[in-house]
Parts: structure tokens; C-alpha cells; sequence
């Protein structure tokens, strides 16, 4: 399946390149920090960073904001909100909320590819309110109860 979606790249975005998949069937576009300076991420905190990117996707689409594994395996770098929701009437800028979980302080560079996105479908749902709801084997069973860890 392919569907267009539109990309903005505003002023900020200059000279960086657009989010892009790097291997043929990756799921994740990735996407580039665009700050202006070096920002510093010291353990323990959070920063949002900008991406000089904006999108109208279609009604029905979602893009996910997820971490890139080789910057939380080894840096502890991750999404504060994993994945973020990038709603499909969001127009401004994506931001990646990006958290420092390591030992050690961490240099965001312009250009440097610091997260990814991964589009969604998403259903139409209608919720009804019910007073009653169908049984099912599992009923209120949850957390863990099918086991003992
Ligand atoms: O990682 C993220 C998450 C969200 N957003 C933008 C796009 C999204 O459509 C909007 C709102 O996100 P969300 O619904 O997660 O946040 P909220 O706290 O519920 O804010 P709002 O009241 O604006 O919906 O913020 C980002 O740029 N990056
Ligand atoms: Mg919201």
C-alpha cells in the first residue's frame, strides 16, 4: 500500500535533509535534530528537539515517534513518550521528546539522526456506551494473572 503525505520543512531546516527510510523495507523514517548549537543532554534529563519538519497527513493516518536502538543501547538516549502521536490535523513542527537515561552526557548535533517515524493506520472507531459487556474466558484476568511472574 502507498499513500502520499505531505512534508513541510521549515525555516530552521536548512541544509538538513528530509526524514528517509535507510534500508529498503525499514518501517521508521529517520529523523534529523535541527538544532542550531550542540545541545547537551546530561543524564537524567529531557529535552525537546526540534526537527524542522512539518506534515498533513490523510484523515485514518498517525505517524509514531519511536527511539532509534543504537542511541538507547548505546547512549541511553530514548523517547520520554514512547511512541509520540503525531496527530493527523497536527500541523506544527515535530518535536522529539528525547530523555538522557545513560551515565554519561550526550551531544545532540544538528543532523544528527536522533529518533524515527513510523506511519499507522487508525481505525474509525465509534465508542457505545453499554451497561453490560460480552463474556469472554479472560474476563477481568490481566497483569500477569496466567502466570507467576
Ligand atoms: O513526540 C511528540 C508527540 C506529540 N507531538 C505533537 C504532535 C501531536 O499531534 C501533538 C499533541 O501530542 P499529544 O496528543 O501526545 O500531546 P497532548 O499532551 O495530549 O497535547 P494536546 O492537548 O495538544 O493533544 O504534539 C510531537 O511533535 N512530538
Ligand atoms: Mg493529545
Amino acid at each position: 500500500m502507498s499513500i502520499n503525505v505531505e512534508i513541510m520543512a521549515l525555516p530552521g531546516s536548512e541544509g538538513l535533509e528530509l526524514p528517509r527510510k535507510m534500508s529498503e523495507l525499514a518501517s521508521g523514517f529517520d529523523l534529523y535534530a535541527a538544532v542550531t548549537e550542540p545541545m547537551v543532554l546530561e543524564p537524567g534529563k529531557r529535552a525537546l528537539v526540534p526537527t524542522g519538519l512539518a506534515l498533513a497527513m490523510p484523515a485514518g493516518l498517525e505517524a509514531q515517534i519511536r527511539p532509534r536502538s543504537g542511541l538507547a543501547y548505546k547512549h541511553g538516549i530514548t523517547c520520554l513518550n514512547t511512541p509520540g502521536t503525531i496527530d493527523a490535523d497536527y500541523r506544527g513542527e515535530i518535536k522529539v521528546l528525547l530523555i538522557n537515561l545513560g551515565e554519561e552526557a550526550f551531544a545532540i548535533d544538528r543532523g544528527e539522526r536522533i529518533a524515527q517515524m513510523v506511519f499507522q493506520i487508525v481505525p474509525e472507531v465509534n465508542l457505545i456506551e453499554v451497561q453490560q459487556l460480552s463474556e469472554t474466558v479472560r474476563g477481568a484476568g490481566g497483569f500477569g494473572h496466567t502466570g507467576t511472574k
